[in-house]
């Protein structure tokens, strides 16, 4: 069984809390949008179709529980609880971008002339539910265009399998399941065709160390855990088939945010050859963002850089900077794996209005 971030019966949701892995597995109740707010934001859940998520699903519970008196007052509570959801974390969009078309959701079945407030709640709750599996398909598809993309470059090979290096986590925890980046390697694996995974531990906060590395075990896939600054070594002495990683939001040039330290991966890949793929289903593709530098980087408080799981590890009185994300251009990027397919930079940016 993989493992299960997110834990929804309709009025009830769970949550895994990510920040005590993989020492204890425990399930948290989330009743309103402001524990999801709290959650999302103390990163007890992360990855970011994972957070779009939960923030959507408390907005569900919260819904669910509550009464209203007239129609018009769901469609302010549904705006006033998106616009606060959306404040949790700036940098993934998938949350800003599900909430936003929840509350155009919410509003076009107002203006449709819905009165019934019981029929308006629970069409938004069948909507809001919806995001779980659709995560689960676009992922699976996405794994398997992937894979595809990955196997026919290594065509020549005689039936090889790949290594793949991957960053931060992009598995079942990271998403309703399945995963991003992961959902490749998973797909390559159900082909018989992996051979390796090399994971990052992902400083500061470790979700390579703690999440992607027990998800891996786990799904009793082979693999090894290496170092941030053990990556440039790695790419001259170990044969890698390519880089996947995941990305928190895709501007419409093809630049893309990801975890802090896919930039340098991206760079390091370019010079030793090696493909560099983004696994990016369409739920983190803005169409407001032009350029990787309109990316707004989310910035984490310096106690992440400078404790391990609570343990000091620099000194009181020294500054930090500690951005959680970084953008990786373009031009660095050999493909976009999306649901639809794999596309280069240059095709993404001709395709982006894709459904
Ligand atoms: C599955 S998606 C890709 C990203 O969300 C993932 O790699 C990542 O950067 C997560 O960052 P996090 O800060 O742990 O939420």
């Amino acid at each position: 069984m993989t493992l299960e971030a997110i834990k929804y019966r309709r009025g009830e949701l769970e949550i895994l809390n990510q920040l005590l892995l993989p020492h204890h597995t425990i399930y948290e109740e989330i009743i309103t949008v402001k524990d999801g707010w709290e959650a999302i934001n103390q990163m007890k859940v992360r990855g970011a179709p994972a957070i779009a998520i939960v923030g959507c699903l408390s907005l569900a519970v919260e819904l669910h529980n509550k009464d209203f008196k007239h129609v018009s007052e769901i469609g302010i509570f549904v705006q006033d609880k998106v616009a606060y959801l959306v404040t949790a974390r700036p940098t993934a969009v998938n949350l800003s971008k599900t909430g936003v078309s929840i509350f155009q959701y919410c509003k076009d079945l107002i203006t449709a002339g819905n009165e019934n407030i019981e029929s308006l709640k629970s069409q938004l709750l069948d909507r809001m539910e919806k995001l779980l599996q659709d995560d689960i398909n676009d992922n699976i598809r996405l794994g398997e265009h992937g894979a595809e993309c990955i196997l026919q470059g290594m065509a020549g090979e005689n039936n090889a399998g790949c290594t793949i290096l991957t960053h931060c986590n992009t598995g079942s925890l990271a998403t309703a399941g399945y995963g991003t980046a992961l959902g490749v390697i998973r797909s390559l694996k159900k082909r018989n065709r992996l051979e390796h995974v090399y994971c990052t531990e992902t400083r500061p906060y470790n979700q390579g160390a703690r999440l992607t590395a027990y998800e891996l075990v786990h799904e009793k896939i082979p693999a090894t855990l290496i170092a941030d600054s053990m990556v440039a070594l790695l790419m001259k002495t170990k044969k890698l088939s390519a880089v996947v990683v995941g990305a928190d939001r895709v501007a419409k040039n093809g630049d893309t945010a990801n975890k802090i330290g896919t930039y340098q991966l991206a760079l390091l890949a370019k010079h030793h050859n090696i493909p560099f793929y983004v696994a990016a289903p369409v739920t983190c593709h803005c169409d407001v963002t032009y350029h990787g530098d309109d990316i707004v980087i989310e910035e984490r408080p310096p106690h992440e850089l400078k404790q391990i799981a609570g343990v000091k590890i620099a000194p009181d009185g020294i500054d930090c900077w500690n951005p959680s994300f970084d953008v990786t251009e373009h031009k660095l990027i050999t493909g976009i794996m999306t649901e639809n397919g794999v596309f280069t930079p240059k095709e993404f940016q001709d395709q982006i209005h894709l459904p």
